[in-house]
């Protein structure tokens, strides 16, 4: 609700929400326009719509309905397919508005769409012409249709997909321009541009859709210098929009220098973390890096089998640090491989990690293959193998490879700096985030290979600490801000 009256309020319009049925007549009198959104469906609901719906006519105000979740159950087709005999404009997604016209077409599980506007074209040439009104199609590319009249227009962004309660914030606006614009297709066209407009421009200056709605777990180990590890994984989560949350595998003692000890955690401390955060917020990814001795493998793995799987694995299979300190005991590779691998979404070696755990060195890109096809057999859905070590080439190239096959080489000139302390949870966590927004595995790697690219560069010339240096995990962040300051 706070969302669509801030998407009012933001266009110039005077929104007013209201199911009371004592003010029905005197609100709409005063209001230019009416948005039904049956999306909080229930009996009061429906009671209360169809005497707003009697008044709206009777004061001859356009009406926009909104029918969420059309096709997901019975009463909401059916209302749905009640009241748009009485409005100008219906605004809903492909699936909606299929089952608007004949819910044997699609079988939709909620609210978010089962099919492409392009599926659900036959259905609004049906509805046109049945009932006189405009029906909007939102999705990838708008349709816009009035008896006679069709308008595809295919601007906007897949972000917008990512982001809660976008269709009620664009059902509304219509509503907001059909009080000003008499003609209810042309209302709906306008509408229609302007919201995939202001999508394109927000995704200019927010790489995410910044909110606590995804989460990221990241299950790894501590890194007081902030470069690696959870505080590393906190960062980038945070970067991406994602609310973060951690549980901490082992303690290493380290800086910019190196790793001077590593403390181990009781298993017990692991298991209570792990508990504490599953039984209270379930997370919508989760990323595993350092986990130290295969008894702690084991938990983790276990415990995600249980508890985790409808969510994306992520597995940094951590070995030695870039100072050249353990972080994984050699005895826990086997469970590795046995245990975490074949529960994962994907798996991010380096060259060194994939050695280890195939028993093939890689020293070209021909190679890189071969070590990423042996890790595939390991079980997980997709490798990512990372080429950070392949220090002959001048680009540094990672090699992405699923199972069904399909394969893509990331690549970026190999950046000359010190700083790439944690460049590896960085590149992970970022997939991690892309994933908990929705993204598919492809879009995940492809923009966490650019974040970290990015993060490097900026990083280049920075110091922090007198060893190898964090990169820049706010580098598109820090500018806004100094921005703002000027301002
Ligand atoms: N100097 C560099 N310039 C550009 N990208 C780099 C550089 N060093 C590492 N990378 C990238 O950083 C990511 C992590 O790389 P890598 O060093 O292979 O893993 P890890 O940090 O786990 O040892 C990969 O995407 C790799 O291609
Ligand atoms: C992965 C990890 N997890 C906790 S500390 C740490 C350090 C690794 O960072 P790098 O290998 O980039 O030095």
């Amino acid at each position: 609700m706070d969302f669509v009256a801030n998407a009012l309020l933001a266009i110039g319009a005077a929104p007013i929400m209201s199911e009371e049925k004592n003010e029905l007549e005197e609100f709409i009198s005063i209001s230019n326009s009416i948005n039904i959104n049956i999306g909080t469906l229930n009996d009061a609901f429906v009671e209360n719509t169809r005497r707003a719906l009697i008044i709206a006519k009777n004061f001859k105000k356009p009406i926009v309905l909104d029918p969420v979740g059309c096709g997901a159950t019975k009463i909401r087709t059916e209302v749905s397919r009640e009241f748009i005999r009485h409005v100008n404009v219906v605004c809903g997604n492909a699936s909606e508005i299929i089952s608007l016209y004949d819910d044997n077409k699609t079988k939709t599980l909620g609210v978010e769409s089962q099919n492409t506007t392009q599926e659900a074209e036959s259905s609004v040439n049906s509805l046109v012409e049945k009932h006189d009104i405009t029906i909007i199609v939102s999705g990838a590319t708008d349709i816009i249709a009035r008896k006679g009249y069709t308008r595809h227009l295919s601007f906007g962004s897949k972000l917008m997909e990512c982001i809660t309660g976008m269709g009620c914030a664009f059902s509304s606006i219509t509503a907001a321009f059909c009080a000003v614009e008499a003609d209810s297709f042309q209302a709906s066209l306008l509408s229609s541009a302007f919201y995939s407009l202001c999508g394109e421009q927000a995704v200019q200056k927010a790489s995410c859709p910044g909110s606590f709605k995804y989460k990221a777990l990241s299950i790894a180990g501590f890194d007081g210098s902030g470069g690696a590890g959870i505080q590393a994984d906190l960062k980038v989560f945070s970067a991406f929009g994602c609310y973060g949350m951690t549980v901490l595998t082992a303690l290493p003692v380290q800086n910019t220098t190196g790793v001077k000890k590593c403390y181990e955690l009781p298993l017990e401390s692991i298991k209570d973390q792990l508990e504490a955060i599953f039984e209270d917020t379930m997370p919508d990814v989760v990323k595993v890096g350092m986990l130290f001795n295969s008894k702690i493998v084991e938990l983790v793995a276990e415990f995600l089998l249980k508890y985790a799987v409808k969510i994306p694995i992520i597995v940094d299979p951590v070995m030695v640090a870039k100072s050249g300190n353990l972080l994984l005991l050699p005895e826990a590779i086997e469970t590795i491989k046995k245990k975490i691998i074949p529960i994962s979404t994907i798996v991010t070696p380096n060259l060194p990690e994939g050695k280890a755990l195939t028993g093939i060195g890689a020293s070209t890109k021909e190679e890189m293959f071969t070590v990423a096809r042996a890790l595939l057999e390991l079980g997980s859905r997709s490798i990512l193998l990372k080429g950070g070590h392949l220090e002959s080439s001048s680009e540094s190239c990672d090699l992405l490879v699923t199972v069904d096959n399909n394969h893509e080489w990331l690549s970026h000139h190999r950046i000359i700096t010190k700083n790439t302390h944690g460049t590896g949870c960085t590149l992970s966590a970022a997939i991690a985030s892309c994933l908990a927004l929705g993204l598919d595995i492809f879009d995940s790697c492809r923009i966490a290979k650019r974040y970290l690219s990015r993060a490097l560069k900026t990083a280049q010339h920075q110091h922090v600490g007198k060893g190898i240096g964090p990169v820049h995990h706010f580098y598109h962040l820090w500018p806004t801000l100094s921005k703002i300051k000027e301002e």
